[in-house]
């Protein structure tokens, strides 16, 4: 129970008038314009102050005080013209529309001294004079406020044609592009609503917030960069900087992509508002994901979450242990799926499916209690008594179903909703049935299909090299120096991975790894690196090919062809994304070939399509003696790893079995000959071998690679003089001879590309045959 308790009140320390010549009035201790701050939580204020339920303050007042026959008074003293002149700037800025009033709920206006208690977030913004793109949608003042800080402005394609559908109340499928701006097309529409409904509540109420939208994104990752992206939403800032700083950069371009840090804004007090206390948000968001605290996921919930983003595992662990949570999923106003079709490939499936039958609109005959009941498989088990028993249905949820690859044909079938044989309480077993089982609410979903033809964003430039799956390394490492930058790097496997990192770092190159193997942390922070790093290479499964929004991704290299047309489109969208240029390359080996031919194909393209990568063939021997010296070095290195590993195991389990390793199993380290285990001797001469390698390869590294010729004694002779590329600043740091360049220039059309090497040859008729 929260008691309402008188408000403890502090004037600022008194201060002596420096503004004689302003007009000053003098008012009682109640006629101050007094503000609501929230405790300071950081604080620890939260659980100490039983009693004091809300602070206040009060600016710009001079106590005096004052010697009366009737003994010392006090008296406030408030400067009347100064603040008014001070603010009249920004006010102006931020006044609100007679639209604005009536979508955010009554806002003062420009002139209005700020209300007592009233919230940054709403107070209003001239949106027709500094957002005219989005002034049409009559977005809350906190969206308008947030999406001129970030510089978006003007809504994407797929956000004009999404939120203005969503406003009316439409369920709607959305499928775009890669990077154009999806998250914020479904997830405006619902910050919108629930900042519209929010009421300034007091700050004492420890009222659980109950469970208004639910986003569920199909790995950890992009749950957790859409809950950032919609809090980015929710942080108060400053315009007038924003507007200062606005000016100052070049014009803007269309898209902006968001990155952090670049927005034109520090989340910030808004004006007129003391910076330190922090008020609890209007709408908070949050993310439940696997591989992070379920304890503490747990404690968010329980205070209550208005929109929460999550995967479908995790969530679905959580609810079975929380029946608030599961009533809250009954009752939603929003249901998201964000890339659903990944979900699946996840294994979520049953998980997935569990969720959205709980989201079902509850009918006479189809009604699901709200205390669950679970199989051993974890699915809800329907309960007979519950036909028609409680009759509670949820006529208010919207449903948004986003992707950038959604069939023309489930597009279609999902609007008709021409599914024969929806049995809601049978599992669904396909992507199609567990869409098509989607209750929408509305009897025609708005469908909203701007997927480019064959799935390629405009801004992509896409190439490939055709070499032996031997030759992988060589042709990566070549592009990864030809090119710096910040390079994607996908492969189907783990061990793939496991196996290329070593040799990454043997050559000096800045990779870091991403897979599920790791724990949620490390794959975080090397995302996080991976970001935050100009140069830098990410190693990746296709956990990371969907929705990550990676700022200035420059290449997306698949050195191993991916397993789907859909999948080549996603991982291609970590790059050329919001307007940008993007570059990707297919690194294609024989036996890949005609999965790829196929793989165009069903994207309605042709192989031709696809230009060759131009490589410079003589520098590629070279690279080709360092990465064999690498490969030298790792599997010394892994040799003797794996001999410590069986040395270590063995002793341990003759320690568990008391067994005197050395007289009763003949493995001292002497004996090595006949041993498992390797003598000292054979140890040393491994680790001298390694050591020769090392400084071998130290050797090649330090040696630049040059081009064919290239004179290095006089840089203005030889077949390829050098003497005006440095003058120019335009040679290449690592490569000598050769020019920096944007990966999209070294293309050819594949009609042009030269002969197959013979050996190549071989092995390409062996697999045609
Ligand atoms: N109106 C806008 N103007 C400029 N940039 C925008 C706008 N809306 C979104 N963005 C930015 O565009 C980038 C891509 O957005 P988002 O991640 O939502 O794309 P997406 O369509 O969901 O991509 P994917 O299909 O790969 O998941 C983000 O950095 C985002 O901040």
């Amino acid at each position: 129970m929260v008691a309402q308790l008188s408000a403890k009140r502090k004037a600022k320390a008194p201060v002596q008038s420096a503004h004689k010549k302003a007009k000053t009035v003098h008012l009682s201790a109640n006629e101050l314009p007094w503000k609501t701050v929230s405790k300071a939580h950081e604080a620890g204020l939260d659980a100490g102050l039983e009693g004091i339920m809300e602070l206040e303050e009060v600016d710009g007042v001079d106590v005096v005080y004052e010697e009366t026959e009737a003994g010392r008074i006090v008296k406030f003293s408030v400067k009347e013209d100064e603040p008014k002149k001070k603010n009249a700037k920004k006010e102006k800025a931020i006044a609100p529309t007679q639209q604005e009033q009536t979508e955010a709920g009554p806002s003062r206006s420009s002139v209005e001294p700020a209300a007592v208690g009233e919230r940054p977030e709403e107070q209003a913004f001239d949106s027709k004079t500094l957002l005219p793109s989005w002034h049409q949608f009559s977005l809350h003042p906190q969206l308008n406020r947030t999406l001129y800080a970030q510089s978006f402005s003007n809504p994407t394609p797929i956000q004009a044609k999404a939120i203005p559908a969503a406003s009316k109340g439409k369920d709607v499928i959305g499928v775009a592009e890669t990077g154009s701006g999806k998250t914020l097309a479904y997830g405006i529409p619902i910050l919108h609503y629930l900042l519209t409904q929010a009421k300034a509540k007091p700050l004492v109420q420890k009222q659980r917030r109950p469970t208004r939208a639910l986003i569920l994104a199909p790995t950890r990752e992009l749950a957790l960069q859409v809950s950032s992206h919609l809090n980015a939403c929710l942080n108060v800032v400053d315009v007038n900087t924003a507007a200062v700083k606005q000016e100052e950069e070049e014009p803007d371009l269309g898209l902006k992509a968001r990155s952090k840090g670049k927005g034109k804004a520090k989340a910030a007090p808004a004006a007129g508002q003391p910076s330190s206390p922090k008020l609890p948000p209007l709408v908070s968001v949050a993310a439940i994901v696997g591989g992070m605290s379920a304890q503490k996921q747990r404690r968010i919930l329980e205070r209550g979450v208005d929109v929460l983003v999550a995967t479908p595992g995790r969530l679905w662990d959580i609810m079975q242990d929380d029946d608030a949570l599961a009533r809250d999923i009954k009752s939603l106003k929003f249901l998201v799926l964000d890339e659903a079709d990944r979900m699946i490939e996840n294994g979520h499936f049953a998980e997935l499916d569990n969720i959205i039958r709980l989201t079902l609109k509850q009918s006479g005959d189809e009604t699901i209690e709200p205390e669950l009941d679970f199989d051993d498989d974890g699915n809800v088990i329907p309960k007979e008594t519950a036909v028609g028993a409680h009759g509670e249905t949820n006529d208010e949820l919207q449903t948004f179903v986003f992707s950038a690859t959604l069939s023309k044909d489930l597009q279609r079938n999902l609007k008709k909703r021409s599914y024969p044989n929806r049995k809601k309480n049978k599992p669904a077993t396909t992507l199609d049935d567990l869409l098509l089982r989607l209750d929408f609410r509305d009897p025609e979903p708005e469908v909203i299909d701007l997927s480019p033809e064959g799935g390629v964003v405009s801004t992509l430039r896409e190439s490939r090299i055709d070499c032996l799956t031997n030759d992988k390394d060589a042709y990566l490492y070549y592009f990864l120096l030809r090119y710096p930058g910040r390079s994607l790097v996908f492969l189907s496997s783990i061990d793939g991975i496991r196996r290329l990192m070593p040799l990454m770092e043997l050559l000096q190159l800045p990779a870091y790894p991403l897979h599920s193997q790791l724990e949620q942390r490390q794959r975080l922070k090397n995302l996080d690196r991976f970001k935050s790093t100009q140069n830098s290479i990410l190693l990746a499964t296709d956990i990371a090919a969907r929705g990550l929004d990676i700022p200035a991704v420059d290449h997306v290299v698949h050195y191993q062809i991916p397993r789907s047309a859909d999948v080549y489109v996603h991982r291609n969208g970590r790059t050329a994304r919001a307007m940008r240029s993007g570059f990707s390359l297919l690194m294609v080996s024989p036996d890949e070939r005609r999965v790829v031919r196929a793989l165009l194909g069903s994207l309605g393209r042709q192989e031709e399509e696809i230009p060759d990568m131009s490589i410079e063939l003589y520098l590629l021997d070279k690279i080709k003696a360092r990465i064999q010296v690498a490969k030298d070095i790792d599997s010394l290195q892994h040799k003797v790893k794996k001999e410590n590993h069986e040395k270590n195991w063995l002793k341990e389990a003759a320690a568990a079995m008391e067994i005197e390793v050395d007289s009763d199993m003949g493995l001292s380290d002497d004996d090595g000959a006949a041993a498992a285990i390797p003598s000292k001797h054979q140890r040393k001469t491994t680790n001298a071998k390694t050591a020769v390698l090392k400084a071998e390869l130290k050797e090649l590294l330090a040696q630049p690679l040059i081009a064919r010729g290239v004179s290095t004694r006089y840089i203005t002779s030889g077949s390829r003089p050098i003497v005006d590329d440095y003058i120019s600043g335009e040679y290449h740091e690592n490569m000598l001879g050769l020019k920096k360049t944007q990966a999209g220039q070294d293309v050819v059309p594949r009609k042009a590309r030269k002969v197959v090497k013979k050996e190549e040859y071989e092995e390409w008729k062996g697999f045609e045959s």
